[in-house]
């Protein structure tokens, strides 16, 4: 089974878009997992536990695991994902030359990492992503238009032909979709140039960073984000919040309250289902 087909059943099954960062900061962990062997992954499935019933997908954050016992962390939490039926997006915006694009690129194997879909980067161009596109099971979201602040420094370029660079990367990745198994990411901060790259790409399905923490537009994240497909019942995007979920339990009334804590993450995935659905 594709990673789209996959996607579009567990949406279909939970009704949700909602894609739950697991971006554990260690800085923010609460004091009820840090004695644990890994406390980042104590904390993500406890995270897990409360949230998969409303989670079309995880997409762990390569940067919160970037140590030693960071790697073991992610490969536990990507195995217990898979064990509760959530495909798994690995946020790592990889691509390099190409013998180290190959490298990179054992992320989505089951040797490897084993996630079920990850993040590209397309400025080093079509050789870069190959191996990613190759796995033809596996999905390969292309960075597009960023939701950072910075993210028009180099995107919103115009080239000499006068469409912006994100719009170039746009048509490019419909190119590279020959596996049909690309997707992009575009933010919710950037709501006009979402719906200018849906307009581009109507059947490339959007990884839609930005609503919760960075404020972005949730309406917009799922009126440009989703994309018909032939092959699935339902329209097939993600909307992604983390901190506003992982770390919702911080403001939590009885904040010492084990099941208090993560209680709460799990009705903030609960309550961004419920606000994405009043737009689908
Ligand atoms: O354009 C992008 C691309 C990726 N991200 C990543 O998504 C999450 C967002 O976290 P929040 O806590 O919901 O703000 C994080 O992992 C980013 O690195 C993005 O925000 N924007």
């Amino acid at each position: 089974m594709s990673f789209f087909e996959t996607l579009a059943a567990r949406i279909e099954s939970t009704d949700s878009l909602v894609s739950v960062g697991l971006d554990p900061d260690p800085s923010r962990l609460p004091e009820f997992v840090a004695d644990a062997d890994l406390p980042r992954w104590a904390f993500n499935r406890r995270i897990i536990d409360a949230t998969h019933e409303h989670a079309a997908c995880y997409k762990p954050n390569a940067a919160f695991y970037e140590d030693a016992d960071g790697w073991r962390a992610l490969e536990e939490t990507i195995a217990y994902a898979h064990g509760k039926g959530v495909p798994v997006l690995l946020d790592a915006k990889r691509a390099d030359i190409g013998n180290t694009t190959r490298r990179y690129a054992g992320a989505l194997d089951d040797g490897g990492l084993g996630a079920d879909a990850i993040t590209v980067n397309p400025y080093l161009g079509r050789d870069s992503l190959q191996p990613f596109l190759d796995r033809e099971e596996s999905g390969v979201f292309v960075l597009c238009r960023t939701s950072n602040p910075g993210g028009s420094d180099l995107q919103d370029l115009e080239l000499a032909s006068g469409e912006p660079l994100y719009e170039r990367v746009a048509a490019l990745a419909d190119v590279w979709n020959g596996n049909d198994n690309v997707g992009l990411v575009v933010g919710a901060t950037a709501p006009e140039e979402l719906a200018e790259v849906r307009e581009i790409v109507p059947e490339i399905p959007f990884l839609v960073p930005g609503v919760g923490a960075q404020g972005g537009d949730a309406e917009a994240a799922v009126e440009h984000g989703l994309a018909e497909r032939p092959d699935a019942a339902v329209d097939v995007g993600l909307v992604n919040s983390s901190r506003g979920i992982i770390f919702a339990g911080e403001e939590s009334s009885r904040p010492g309250d084990e099941a208090t804590y993560f209680g709460a993450a799990g009705d903030a995935a609960k309550r961004l289902k419920k606000r994405l659905n009043r737009h689908r």
